[in-house]
């Protein structure tokens, strides 16, 4: 329903939780691959940077470049319509309001850098938070031929304004796994066992959105400020590849294969042009990560990575074009 082209919020939890989505079949080839790793900032700092030109270029003797685990985050777009907005019957929402809360990403097996895969989705989560819905949807992405699993998304969406749904004295919530499991980051208070900093591009939006995600808010003014922001935002999952590409290089040599988990919730948007600063702290095979907008000392995502294995003690303090990796690291016996 829509009333001077601005769409009336209503959910209907019932409707929504019966809906039983479509399977997703697609490709994604190798030039994906690439673009995704250039969207995420991959060899910003130095064109010829060896931690991370496999990215984007494959050298004789290689076969294939390597993806980055993040570009797995891409596969719940092909369940959207383009513009990074899910369908789903039964809620209705102003699709400027829409905000990414955060982001859980599971790895099976490494993401191929091409292949053939199919997605199964389903809604997860829905929360009526009064002043907005939650909805989280699950997207189980498998290799076509196969039908081995490659990996699971839960992508959590926060609806400005699509709230109220349900009895304020009981409000509505449903999740098929106790949220609070991945949504509780709390910030060591010891210093960071590295740092690493980061220069967004003001073209980064743009660059980025060529990967799948052509939702407005990125790239025309307008729409940004009618969603409250002053210029377009960068995508959160653009923000959340800078930081797995930040502890990759800091902890995992620059081997994307390391990683088995991501999780990252958005805490505040970032502007094209700002440069991201990700601390990250390790216990065992976990990197607990915040990542600030160097410009306003603000803090725009926190979450962790989990390796697949305990990174092994290394010294990294080279400081070149405003990039510095700062480790402070000695793994625990
Ligand atoms: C399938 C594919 C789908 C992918 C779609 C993606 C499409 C993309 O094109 C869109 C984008 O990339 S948008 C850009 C990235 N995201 C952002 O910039 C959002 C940044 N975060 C914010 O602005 C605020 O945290 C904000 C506004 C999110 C919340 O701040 P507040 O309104 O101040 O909320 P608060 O009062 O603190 O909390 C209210 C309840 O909500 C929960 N919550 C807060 N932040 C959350 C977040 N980021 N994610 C999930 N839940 C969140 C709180 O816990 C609270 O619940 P409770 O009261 O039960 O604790």
């Amino acid at each position: 329903m829509a009333t001077n082209g601005r769409t009336v919020a209503s959910v209907d939890p019932d409707v929504a939780l019966a809906y039983k989505f479509p399977e997703v079949n697609f490709r994604a080839p190798c030039r994906d691959v690439a673009l995704y790793a250039l969207g995420v900032g991959a060899c910003g700092a130095d064109a010829v940077d060896d931690k991370e030109l496999h990215l984007v270029h494959h050298r004789d003797g290689q076969r294939h470049i390597k993806a980055l685990p993040t570009f797995a985050s891409l596969f719940p777009n092909k369940n959207s319509n383009g513009r990074g907005i899910v369908n789903v019957p039964g809620i209705h929402f102003d699709a400027s309001l829409l905000l990414h809360g955060q982001q859980y990403i599971e790895i099976y097996k490494p993401i191929p850098s091409c292949a053939s895969v199919v997605n199964k989705v389903k809604v997860a989560g829905l929360h009526d938070k009064g002043k907005a819905t939650i909805l989280e949807i699950e997207t189980t992405t498998s290799l076509k031929d196969s039908g081995e699993v490659l990996c699971m998304n839960r992508s959590t969406i926060f609806l400005r304004g699509a709230g109220g749904f349900s009895d304020s004295s009981r409000p509505y919530s449903y999740t098929t796994y106790p949220a609070n499991q991945i949504s509780r980051i709390s910030i060591p208070n010891s210093a960071p066992s590295a740092v690493y900093e980061d220069q967004t591009q003001q073209s980064q939006a743009l660059l980025y959105r060529l990967s799948g995600d052509y939702n407005p808010l990125h790239s025309d003014p307008m729409v940004a400020q009618v969603a409250g922001f002053t210029r377009p935002i960068l995508h959160g999952l653009c923000t959340l590849g800078f930081a797995a590409r930040a502890v990759i290089k800091s902890f995992c040599n620059g081997d994307p294969a390391a990683v088995r988990n991501i999780f990252g919730r958005f805490l505040l948007h970032v502007y094209p042009g700002e440069t991201l600063v990700t601390e990250m702290w390790v216990d065992g095979q976990r990197v607990q990560y915040q990542t600030k907008a160097k410009e306003r000392d603000r803090a725009v995502l926190s979450g962790y990575v989990l390796l697949k294995h305990i990174p092994s003690s290394f010294n990294c303090g080279a400081l070149k074009r405003g990039w510095f990796s700062v480790v402070n690291y000695t793994p625990k016996s």
